[in-house]
């Protein structure tokens, strides 16, 4: 993937010269130090190979680039933040394309949850699976006060099972008891459900989602930089190792776990409901 620049936005100057990739846009603000981050692969934002990728690209130059220190994710299709993990990815392929893939879903998760950066989810749309994933790699959750924007780990409403670092991020957020339900039961919470849970941090109505992830930024980016990184490092380094400790067993246990008849059909089979569901 290429980064690309894009035009400034009329009237703001070079600090708001977007860039990013076909998946990804960036519309940065130099002066504020603050990057929004949005998916844009129609229509719902599955997590393919490539968003993936370039998303990682686009996140690692805001890490690299000094100007910047928060970046708010968001979504740039209407109704949903993101749909997850792309199905199509995770069926009718073969080992090495799974390896590859989860690799990629572990890459994401890794430079996510410990980035150095101040991340905020500004979550507009419906936020499943890996899509709630993301968002719980974040320092703060805001969800759009709309009951068809369901956020959680529904995982085995498919048939497969969240793995254990989704599960370690999901505890962290919510404990240990009400991730242990929701992880099983496959839970989708409203939005005011995800806020009396712990899942997401405000629940504000659709049209102020974005200003709220700004001025929350700003709270956080008040903190001095280093203090506030060392502090997040100590609260997420044990949850990281665990992966980083096991990362190629991870991806075995995927490949394996995956190639499955039973859960090659059972993700088939609910690729075809999602499709029936439009007929
Ligand atoms: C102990 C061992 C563990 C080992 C590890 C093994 C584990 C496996 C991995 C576990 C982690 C998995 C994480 C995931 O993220 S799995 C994905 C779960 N995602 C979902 O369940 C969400 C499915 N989608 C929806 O619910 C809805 O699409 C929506 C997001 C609410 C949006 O609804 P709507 O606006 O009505 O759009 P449509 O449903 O009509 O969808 C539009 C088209 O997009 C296709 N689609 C939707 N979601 C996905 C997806 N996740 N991947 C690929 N494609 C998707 C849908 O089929 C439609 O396609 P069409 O236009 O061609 O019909």
């Amino acid at each position: 993937a290429t980064i690309r620049r894009t035009e400034p936005t009329a009237g703001s100057g070079d600090s708001a010269r977007r860039f990013g990739t076909q998946r990804v846009l960036v519309e940065p603000d130099a002066a504020s130090g603050v990057a929004v981050m949005k998916f844009k692969n129609p229509p719902v934002n599955s997590l393919s190979l490539e968003l993936l990728t370039e998303f990682i690209i686009s996140l690692e130059k805001l890490e690299n680039d000094k100007t910047f220190r928060g970046v708010i994710l968001t979504s740039d299709c209407p109704r949903v933040f993101s749909a997850g993990l792309d199905l199509t990815e995770m069926c009718g392929k073969n080992p090495a394309h799974y390896a590859e893939y989860w690799k990629a879903v572990q890459e994401l998760w890794l430079r996510l949850y410990l980035s150095n950066l101040v991340l905020i989810a500004a979550i507009n749309g419906a936020c499943p699976a890996g899509g709630c994933l993301i968002s719980l790699t974040c320092d703060y959750r805001i969800l759009a006060d709309n009951p068809k924007y369901l956020i959680g780990l529904n995982e085995t409403l498919l048939g497969i099972v969240a793995p254990f670092w989704f599960k370690d991020t999901l505890v962290n957020t919510i404990g240990h008891r009400a991730s242990e339900q929701a992880l099983q039961l496959g839970l989708l919470f409203l939005p005011a459900e995800a806020l009396q849970v712990g899942l997401v941090d405000q629940v504000v109505p659709e049209d102020q989602v974005l200003s709220t992830a700004l001025s929350v930024m700003a709270r956080w980016m008040a903190i001095p930089d280093h203090a506030r990184q060392l502090t997040k490092n100590m609260m997420r380094k044990t949850t990281v190792d665990r992966l980083v400790k096991q990362r190629d067993a991870d991806i075995q246990n995927f490949v394996s776990f995956i190639s499955r008849d039973s859960i090659q059909k059972s993700l088939q089979m609910y690729l075809e409901k999602l499709k029936q569901k439009k007929g």
